[in-house]
């Protein structure tokens, strides 16, 4: 018998949660049922008490099903150095699959018991551009305007909200959970822009707030399930690993209410934009950087990236010199200190984060994780010559082998341009990653085909230990 309401009296009562899914109010509709949500999202909520997610999977059944089949519960193990915990998350009140009951999530949308509709759906869930131009095609044209099912996610809130608004259901906030320049922002132009497509404006009421979310939460391994089940006593499906460190800064934009996040710490705010920009372009621009570098020296995960001779030494630099001058930081915070703080994260043995995972999706990642942050050097006159490096790894990673020939998988959805572009100017032309006043600058498209060439003649590990080009 694995997890589920009827065993949940054998788990460890320290590790039960404080209500059950049956007790709480289907306030919040979420679509995107990933790792993220579930050890993140879901953590604030059950620690906020009272309401309930009604969890979305828009596309793959697995998780779903293995959640129905828990009747909702599963494990967060969080994990470090000491140890792991597990605590049980019981708030999904509801469970539906967009992909076969797409009426379902909007009818969840319209419902007045909902006053919050999150999203974790990655960049690409979107569909939009750099610029923030939704990409229309047949498809999603017909499900904006009704002539089929709305499957995707701009299809789901469009009908959703439309269905609300004739519902007369209320105010509700719509919160981006993805990292994202500008998440709300760019959310409320995808959405305004959806809506013109089957034309209709967005109705009154509706808000979206901008967020800046961050815990490393993994994909899911056999030793999470291991892990999971040692510590609850019974089998548990669909756990999720983390580290111990959460943080959420979420614009107090709510027309209809929301949680009380606070209480599990959340920092509500009016403007969320410098914890936004330190956090993509410093934790997750140097991600990257353990991403790219890692994978190519054959390192398969970002605590082992990050313990390559001279790593540390070179990440600190580029933190100090490159992204801090381009970065102003929350009041009372420093850019050195805060990147000290990701690079102990990063360090954590027991999270076991893929650099194949972090790296997947460059082309979508790249904008705000690193191409602003070199624009903006660069214009204010600095070499930014590490950026350049995490960008020639990038570079060498598209070629799609590491250093020892082996292959590397490019998840990505340019992938077909990327493997057909070899050179540094060919990558830097395409522009729904770059800006032309990067191509236009020779100088520094030397210094990227230089480190390219470094990393191509002596390779990764090498480049880093000598930590110079
Ligand atoms: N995992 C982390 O450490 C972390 C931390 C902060 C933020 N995030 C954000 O959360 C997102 C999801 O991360 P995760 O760890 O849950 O990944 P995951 O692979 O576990 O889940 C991805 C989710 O996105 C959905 N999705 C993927 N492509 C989609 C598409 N085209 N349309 C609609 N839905 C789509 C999937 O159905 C799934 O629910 C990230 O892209 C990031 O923006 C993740
Ligand atoms: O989730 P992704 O694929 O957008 O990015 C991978 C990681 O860089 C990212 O998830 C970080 O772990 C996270 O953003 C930390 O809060």
């Amino acid at each position: 018998m694995g997890l589920s309401l009827s065993t949940l009296d054998t788990v460890p009562r320290e590790s039960r949660p404080p209500a059950l899914p049956g007790d709480l109010t289907p306030g919040i509709v979420h679509i995107g049922l990933g790792a993220f949500h579930r050890a993140h999202q879901a953590v604030y909520t059950q620690a906020a008490g009272g309401w309930g997610i009604v969890g979305v999977a828009p596309r793959s059944r697995d998780v779903l099903d293995r959640l129905r089949a828990q009747d909702g519960l599963y494990s967060v193990v969080t994990v470090d150095g000491d140890g792991s915990r597990a605590d049980v998350i019981g708030v999904h009140c509801g469970l539906l699959h967009g992909g076969s009951d797409p009426d379902a999530v909007v009818a969840a949308i319209a419902d007045p018991r909902t006053r919050v509709v999150t999203l974790t759906v990655t960049e690409k869930g979107y569909r939009l551009d750099a610029a923030g131009n939704l990409t229309v095609d047949e498809g999603l044209r017909a499900e904006l305007t009704g002539a089929a099912p709305p499957l995707s996610t701009p299809g789901a809130l469009v009908r959703g909200l439309l269905a609300r608004e004739a519902a007369g259901a209320g105010p509700l906030a719509v919160l981006c959970s993805d990292n994202m320049r500008g998440n709300g922002a760019r959310l409320r132009g995808m959405v305004t822009q959806a809506l013109g497509v089957a034309g209709r404006g967005v109705p009154a009421g509706i808000s979206f707030p901008s967020a800046m979310v961050d815990r490393i939460v993994p994909a899911t391994t056999s030793r999470t399930l291991d892990l999971a089940h040692t510590a609850l006593g019974v089998p548990d499906a669909a756990p999720v690993t983390a580290e111990p460190f959460m943080q959420w800064v979420i614009e107090d934009d709510f027309p209809g209410g929301r949680p009380r996040w606070e209480r599990a710490g959340a920092i509500l705010t009016d403007d969320v934009a410098p914890w936004e920009s330190m956090k993509l372009r410093v934790l997750l621009g140097v991600h990257s950087g353990l991403a790219y570098l890692g994978a190519l020296a054959g390192v398969e995960t970002i605590d082992r990236a990050l313990s390559l001779p001279g790593m540390v030494d070179l990440m600190e630099r580029l933190i100090r010199d490159d992204i801090a001058p381009t970065v102003t930081p929350p009041p009372g915070v420093t850019v050195v200190g805060y990147g000290a703080q990701a690079l102990h994260r990063f360090a954590n043995p027991a999270l076991g984060h893929r650099t194949l995972q972090v790296a997947m999706d460059g082309t979508q990642k790249l904008p705000y994780r690193l191409v602003e942050t070199i624009v903006d050097g660069r214009r204010a006159g600095l070499p930014m010559e590490l950026a350049a490096l995490v960008l020639a790894a990038w570079m060498r990673f598209t070629r799609g082998t590491a250093d020892d020939g082996s292959p590397l998988p490019l998840n990505d959805p340019l992938a077909d341009r990327l493997r057909g572009g070899s050179t540094v100017d060919e990558l830097l032309a395409i522009e729904e990653v770059f800006p032309p006043v990067l191509r236009e600058d020779r100088e520094y498209v030397a210094r990227v085909e230089h480190w390219l060439g470094a990393l191509e003649s002596g390779g990764a590990a090498d480049t880093v230990k000598a930590g110079h080009g």
